[in-house]
């Protein structure tokens, strides 16, 4: 994969531009951290990243989650890689999932701890209990970058720290927005800050503190 790059990218709704214009290199085997006040423009730029990274098939963990609250936890984790199978195989496994299935995902969720709510519909989960089930299916779609808006922000401690540690050696390249800086800081190589939907701050995690973030809220 090479560099992912955007240049001068612009977002506006209606005639008020929110974003840009602006531009950021990605280098392949970056995990960055958008850090930015509410309401700066950090979900905008990922989703302009997914619309012009398209073609790296980019996984994507969206802020409200865009699971299925009537599907299982499995059925929800088992989206992320339908397109590896047929149409025959994803509906046989609505009714009745195959083994081999049932024994890829359970890992990855005895690894997140809720192994225990496997069959559970996700609708009947808490908000941090979703939010892992959201980062599994991320997981188990793979490839080479993944686009995530606020993986953490359900979770506290040990499990916020399992959850990034997770994402970030699943996949090698990562852009992901994020409130709590301390984590930031820790889990990504690079940290990009937004003010007024413009890049002001891009330096490396290893020379900032969380203190030199504080300007950006
Ligand atoms: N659907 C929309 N219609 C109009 N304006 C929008 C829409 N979505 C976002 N905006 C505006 O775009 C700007 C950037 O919003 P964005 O959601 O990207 O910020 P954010 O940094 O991700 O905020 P948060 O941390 O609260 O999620 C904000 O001023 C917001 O009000």
């Amino acid at each position: 994969m090479s560099a992912l790059a955007l240049r001068d990218a612009v977002a506006e709704y209606g005639t008020i531009r929110v974003l840009g214009p602006l531009s950021l290199t990605l280098a392949v085997g970056e995990h960055v951290a958008l850090v930015g006040k509410s309401g700066a423009g950090k979900s905008t730029l990922l989703s302009v990243m997914f619309d012009r990274w398209r073609d790296r098939g980019p996984a994507l963990m969206p802020q409200d989650l865009g699971l299925v609250p009537t599907l299982s936890v499995f059925h929800n984790v088992y989206m992320g890689g339908l397109s590896r199978h047929h149409g025959w195989y994803n509906l046989v496994t609505l009714a009745r999932p195959f083994r081999r299935d049932v024994h890829a995902i359970m890992p990855l969720l005895e690894h997140l701890d809720i192994a225990d709510k496997c069959w559970t519909p996700v609708g009947e989960l808490s908000g941090g209990e979703r939010q892992r089930v959201a980062a599994a299916r991320a997981i188990h779609q793979g490839g080479n970058l993944l686009l995530a808006d606020e993986p953490v922000s359900a979770l506290d401690g040990p499990l916020a720290e399992q959850l990034m540690a997770a994402l970030t050696t699943a996949y090698p390249t990562a852009v992901l927005a994020m409130h709590d800086v301390e984590l930031a800081l820790r889990f990504t190589d690079r940290v990009v800050g937004i003010a007024d939907g413009c890049i002001a701050l891009d330096e490396p995690s290893l020379r900032l503190s969380a203190q030199d973030l504080l300007p950006l809220y």
